[in-house]
């Protein structure tokens, strides 16, 4: 069986000045299994969201390539199999939650009827059934990000690819999201996603790669990070593992 999302030896440069070019992904490899909820660690700058951007086919790798079910990311068909949820989702701020939710749907390909089924449900989940047909400019930040995580959703795609989904929501919002994730689990979908917060890591995670100056540092279960069956470690973890990738490249 093939696996949902599989990156292969992906590199990346980004223009640093007129000529120069800096490094932002170094053959990155990483296999996410079907059902898994895959946290993607790193601190600021590593670059999550540049890994995230070419699995969406959103940007072009300079080598290796990203596969979504054995289809290359830039594929558009690959993305018939995903949901994605943004780091800032850009909403059309003068559409309702019900408009945007009904144009998803269509870009989706699923029916009218469909569409409104699902938005009906996944607004209710998301607390936001009660302001579905107010312009979005007048929400809030968190439920910005709760109603970008429903557009991710709309469809029912097996696999989502969430980057940084808890920004932005106060415990509330976070407690919903992580329940969200947690019956997505349950209902076998596949969910990689990027953040800082090491506490949803610990509740949500099966398997979670940590990423540096674009080169992968760890990748395996959180347990073995650790060292016990409890998480309680992950946060000295993570730091000591950046903090001696650092003293390394000093060496
Ligand atoms: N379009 C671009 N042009 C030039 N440099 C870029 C571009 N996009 C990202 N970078 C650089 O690539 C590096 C990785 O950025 P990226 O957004 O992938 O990191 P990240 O891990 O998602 O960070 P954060 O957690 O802060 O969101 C950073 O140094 C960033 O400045």
């Amino acid at each position: 069986m093939t696996n949902p999302i599989s990156f292969q030896k992906v590199s990346k440069k980004f223009p640093s000045g007129l000529i120069e070019k800096h490094r932002v992904l170094d053959r990155i490899s990483l296999d996410i299994r079907e059902g898994e909820v895959f946290g993607f660690l790193g601190p600021n700058g590593a670059g999550k969201s540049t890994a995230i951007n070419i699995a969406m086919g959103f940007i072009i790798p300079d080598e290796g390539n990203v596969f979504i079910h054995d289809i290359p990311a830039f594929q558009p068909r690959a993305r018939k199999y995903v949901g994605y949820l943004p780091e800032h989702p850009c909403l059309y701020e003068q559409l309702s939650a019900a408009e945007l939710l009904d144009f998803c749907g269509a870009a989706s390909g699923i029916s009218r009827r469909a569409t409104r089924e699902q938005a009906d449900f996944l607004l209710e989940r998301l607390n936001l059934h009660s302001f579905k047909n107010r312009p979005v400019r007048t929400y809030s930040k968190g439920m910005k990000q709760r109603l970008g995580f429903a557009m991710a959703m709309i469809g029912d795609p097996p696999v989502l690819i969430l980057d940084e989904p808890m920004s932005g929501l106060d415990p509330l919002g976070r407690n919903l999201i992580t329940n969200i994730i947690l019956d997505l689990k349950a209902r076998g979908k596949t969910i990689f996603f990027s953040t800082h917060i090491l506490n949803d890591v610990e509740k949500l995670c099966d398997h979670i790669a940590v990423i540096h100056q674009g080169g992968i540092l760890y990748n395996g279960t959180i347990s073995e990070l650790t060292g016990g069956p409890d998480n309680e470690n992950l946060e000295a973890a993570f730091v000591s593992l950046i903090n001696t990738s650092r003293i390394e490249e000093h060496l």
